[in-house]
């Protein structure tokens, strides 16, 4: 489980924001510049809040009481960016591969590459480079890295954004499969209502740094108002 309680100040106005997340799909939905790409990077380490505590799984990933802020590496959370981030030089199976290190434990100890190739569906492009594959491909093989590395909290930053519209709505249902096969929280941002409806267990809505709606499911209310459950 994860239990967030963080403030930080932005030029602009002040995230803050508390929340749990249990082995579920929460969506994170709201405007442009609300907030959701700083949340990620403060859950991942690549931000830091100036308040509060990140805890994981019983972890302290940061703690501003105790001066705790784990790097990046040590966090065991994957965070898929919303460009994929692929290496440009290196194939399919070589980019999934650098998710794994030695060591670590979890589902990746137990489930090897090439079963995380084939339950991606990305096994017969393991030898071509992602100039050569498709975005849809590409962001499996993102995932596949992600997943490699064994984390115990998925980040995905608007992961169907760069997909056209047939291709959104196959890989939005096997990103929820995924989930549920993989048995970790995954942290979901998007600027879709529908999407995070479909996608989100639980979904909130963040507004200038706040939370301004929970719900267990979203409704469709006039013009993309989320309607608390
Ligand atoms: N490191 C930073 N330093 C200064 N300002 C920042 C920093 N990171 C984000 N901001 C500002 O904080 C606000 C929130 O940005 P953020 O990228 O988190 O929004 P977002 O909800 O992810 O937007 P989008 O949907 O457009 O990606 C914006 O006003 C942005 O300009």
């Amino acid at each position: 489980m994860l239990a967030v309680n963080v403030v930080k100040r932005l030029p602009v106005f002040t995230l803050q924001v508390e929340l749990t997340v249990e082995n579920e799909i929460l969506a994170v939905l709201g405007p442009s510049g609300a907030g959701k790409t700083t949340l990620l990077q403060c859950l991942s380490g690549l931000q830091r809040p100036q308040q509060g505590e990140i805890i994981l799984n019983g972890r302290v990933l940061y703690s501003s009481v105790s001066r705790t802020n784990l790097p990046p590496r040590c966090r065991r959370v994957g965070y898929v960016f919303q460009d994929y981030a692929l290496f440009p030089h290196m194939t399919v199976e070589q980019n999934a591969a650098y998710g794994i290190t030695g060591g670590r434990t979890g589902r990746a100890g137990e489930v090897g590459l090439h079963e995380v190739l084939e339950m991606l569906q990305i096994t017969h492009l393991a030898g071509r480079y992602p100039g050569q594959i498709s975005g849809g491909e590409r962001q499996r093989t993102a995932l596949a890295r992600a997943l490699l590395a064994g984390p115990e909290l998925l980040l995905l930053d608007e992961p169907l954004s760069a997909l056209d519209h047939e291709t959104r709505l196959k890989v939005r249902g096997d990103l929820k499969s995924l989930q549920r096969r993989w048995g970790i929280p995954f942290i979901l941002v998007t600027h879709d209502l529908d999407e995070a409806a479909f996608l989100g267990d639980r979904v909130i809505k963040l507004e200038r740094g706040r939370v301004t709606g929970r719900g267990g499911a979203v409704k469709q209310h006039g013009e993309g108002s989320l309607v608390v459950g």
